[in-house]
């Protein structure tokens, strides 16, 4: 393998004119897509046209004209055909945070009508630390035991006593990527529900929500689904819990007739009672566009093409590590079933000062540090967005680290000063 044979690749690559639909700076590889998603040509004329016309014109009206107050829903039905969700199943709001804390409430209340005895809720060690703080504090108000593993291995044993099994199916450090159709039937045979947080893997990897028969997911818009910084995020739950669910954050807009402004919460049907406060209408529209820009994929194989180009990439990535960065350790799973859409990779020092040297030279990844106790490694992570990442971005991307590494300019002071966002 040359760079002459990523070039090749890229020629025969079908997917290839995707990337046009992408504002990418010139000079720059941005592996960076599983952290901030890359900017959609639509998106500015989108986002000017909401501000300029439906709000500087239409004013309030808008919501009726323009159609705002169902702008969460109409999102929620396009990110559905990503997530294998029904139509009417998905609704855009909030957070991610926000959400976690909303379908794991859901949950735990379910829980504790139909198995009261239940009092764990098992997640992950390694998990995001947002789901885990958020699923701490829910814990504690609700007097339940958050149980963390170590290995998914660990799972299995505690399920007896567990009321909810929440996971990520793609780990934001490793990208190890959850069986989640096996873990789930796992999880209902022995009555625990299952809640997957698809921040890593909607617009990443083809998820299918209904056919796993999960019981809550949420996730993010601004990772694979390119919805700008801060997007808002999107919550599903399995139509099997949807006239009886609760959640507790039970604002006016989740209810049944918002406008009646009754004193007393009568809840939405369906997802939409997961609505709290107003919509953000400009930033649901920015992710409207990065959504249609992911849909655009349909007419090139859709998910399915994109995970068979992901795979490749990271493939490509780990081969020419291995023979060219011996040093390095691949700490993402090499059994392509067992990935998401990135590559991680650790090393003896400076995992960090790899990774600014690399942002100096236009190689965007970013640097994951690993938990104080030294049980697992620094990373340097990079992720892959099919719909733009090119196989030649790829070696050159680990060129640039093979001069990083032989010149030493990793250890120049530059590079040590930590910022405040990594
Ligand atoms: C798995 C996971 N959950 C949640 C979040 C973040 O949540 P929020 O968008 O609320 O900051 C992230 C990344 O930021 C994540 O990787
Ligand atoms: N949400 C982020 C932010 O506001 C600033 C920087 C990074 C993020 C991220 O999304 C981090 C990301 N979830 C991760 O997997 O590391």
């Amino acid at each position: 393998m040359n760079r002459d044979d990523a070039v090749a690749l890229d020629r025969d690559d079908p997917l290839a004119p995707l990337r046009d639909l992408f504002d990418l700076p010139d000079g720059t590889i941005y592996l960076d897509g599983n952290s901030l998603g890359a900017l959609p040509r639509t998106t500015a004329g989108r986002v000017a046209e909401v501000v300029t016309q439906e709000w500087g014109r239409g004013l309030i009206e808008s919501w009726n004209t323009a159609s705002w107050i169902t702008l969460p829903q109409r999102v929620g039905d396009k990110i559905a055909r990503v997530v294998g969700a029904g139509q009417g199943e998905v609704v855009v709001a909030d957070s991610t945070s926000l959400n976690v804390y909303k379908v794991l409430a859901s949950a735990l209340s379910i829980a504790a009508a139909d198995a009261p005895e239940r009092r764990v809720v098992i997640s992950e060690r390694s998990n995001f630390p947002t789901d885990l703080y958020i699923a701490s504090s829910l814990c504690r108000e609700r007097g339940y035991e958050l149980v963390l593993v170590d290995s998914p291995d660990e799972i299995e044993g505690l399920l007896d006593r567990a009321a909810v099994l929440m996971l990520t199916e793609v780990n934001y450090r490793t990208g190890y990527l959850h069986p989640m159709a096996a873990v789930t039937a796992l999880a209902h045979e022995r009555g625990v529900l299952a809640v997957w947080d698809l921040c890593h893997s909607a617009g990443a990897v083809p998820v299918d929500l209904r056919g796993a028969d999960a019981d809550f997911a949420i996730g993010c818009g601004y990772k694979f689904l390119n919805g700008g910084p801060g997007a808002p995020a999107f919550l599903w739950v399995n139509p099997r819990h949807v006239d009886r669910f609760s959640q507790p954050l039970s604002g006016w807009m989740g209810h049944a007739a918002p406008f009646e402004m009754s004193p007393g919460y009568r809840p939405a049907e369906g997802v939409s009672r997961y609505l709290s406060g107003t919509p953000g209408v400009i930033a649901i529209s920015a992710l409207e566009c990065g959504v249609d820009t992911l849909l655009a994929a349909e007419a090139y194989g859709g998910l399915e093409a994109l995970r068979e180009k992901s795979l490749g990439l990271t493939r490509l990535f780990a081969d020419v590590v291995s023979s060219r960065l011996p040093a390095f350790r691949i700490e993402s799973p090499l059994d392509d079933a067992r990935r998401g859409s990135q590559l991680s990779l650790s090393i003896g020092e400076g995992a960090y000062a790899i990774v600014q040297a690399l942002i100096e030279r236009g190689v965007v990844g970013d640097f994951r540090a690993g938990p104080e106790d030294g049980s697992a490694p620094d990373i340097l992570r990079f992720g892959v967005t099919p719909l733009y990442t090119r196989y030649v971005d790829i070696w050159d991307a680990v060129d640039h680290l093979v001069a990083v590494m032989d010149d030493d300019e990793w250890r120049a002071e530059r590079f040590w000063t930590r910022g405040a966002v990594t």
